[in-house]
């Protein structure tokens, strides 16, 4: 279990190999603060460190998943200076970076609003499971900002399409469950009381692949959506491939192919 003592974020361990960490600041809808941002590229470090834990879900307390940026800190903004505005930007992209970066799967367990900085953050994660209270927003262009932010600029386009993209970028109106799922915005939609059952039993069956053969995996499909050639993905496949048969988890695989059992993989 990662040791962490956080404010913001609630951590537990249900399924040996799963972290759940719960946005727990129900009160204003998990809101990003300062304090947030710190806490999730912490959690983030301590995860690179663990190699016992091999999923993250990233869920919300109570009715929303994240409402973006705290509004009631909006005022303390006033007082920064340009540069005091786009260092607190970095630091809240680096704790997103640093989450996306994350060398095991992250599935997003959106049970509720996911507005502004709420979408980025889904967006960051490999997997999205929603609710069928679920509502997607670009609120930045509610409030003066731009859809450019901390990611879901490059993340939205790739994942529905420019022109869905674009359309939810400029207009920024909800996306509801039910086009979620049609859009691909999110992997499934589900009812919200078995919305962590289902990501947890996805994540079960994560765990249950050998460790380094799911991390190269998502290595090679995260490089390769920013690789622009067919050719140079093969060559990134190769290496993975290459140094993936020379751990002790492939050997492991195929002796229990053959004694029909279930391997016992270590991530070696
Ligand atoms: C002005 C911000 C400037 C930021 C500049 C840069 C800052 C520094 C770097 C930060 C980097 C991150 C930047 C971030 O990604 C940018 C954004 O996220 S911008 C978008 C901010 N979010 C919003 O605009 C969403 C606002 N909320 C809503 O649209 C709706 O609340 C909802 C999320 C769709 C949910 O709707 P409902 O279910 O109907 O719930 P209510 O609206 O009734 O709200 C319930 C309750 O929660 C409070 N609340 C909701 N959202 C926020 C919020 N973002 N911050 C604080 N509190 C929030 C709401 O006030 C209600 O409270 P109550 O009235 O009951 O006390």
């Amino acid at each position: 279990m990662v040791e962490l003592k956080l404010e913001t974020i609630e951590l537990a361990e249900p399924v040996r190999g799963v972290v759940v960490a719960t946005l727990n600041r129900p009160e204003s809808l998990n809101s990003m603060t300062v304090t947030m941002f710190a806490e999730l590229e912490r959690l983030a470090f301590a995860l690179g460190d663990d190699d016992d834990v091999r999923v993250l879900v990233l869920t919300g307390a109570g009715k929303a998943f994240c409402a973006g940026y705290d509004l009631d800190d909006a005022d303390e903004l006033a007082g920064l200076t340009a540069l005091g505005m786009l260092e607190r930007q970095e630091h809240a992209a680096r704790s997103l970076s640093a989450l996306r970066s994350l060398r095991i799967p992250v599935i997003a367990a959106v049970n509720g609003a996911a507005a502004g900085g709420g979408l980025s953050l889904a967006l960051a994660a490999d997997i999205r499971l929603a609710s069928q209270t679920a509502k997607f927003n670009a609120a930045f262009v509610r409030i003066g900002l731009s859809a450019g932010d901390l990611g879901a600029s490059w993340l939205l386009p790739r994942i529905i399409g420019p022109a869905l993209a674009s359309e939810i970028a400029y207009t920024g109106r909800f996306v509801f469950a039910e086009e979620a799922e049609r859009t691909g915005l999110v992997n499934k939609v589900v009812p919200g009381e078995r919305l962590l059952e289902e990501a947890l039993a996805m994540a079960s069956l994560i765990c249950a692949n050998s460790p380094g053969g799911v991390q190269l995996s998502k290595r090679a499909l995260q490089a390769n959506m920013e690789i622009t050639s067919y050719a140079a993905a093969l060559e990134l496949e190769n290496r993975g491939q290459a140094l993936l048969t020379r751990g002790a988890d492939m050997p492991e695989a195929l002796a229990a192919f053959k004694e029909k059992r279930a391997p016992d993989f270590t991530g070696r």
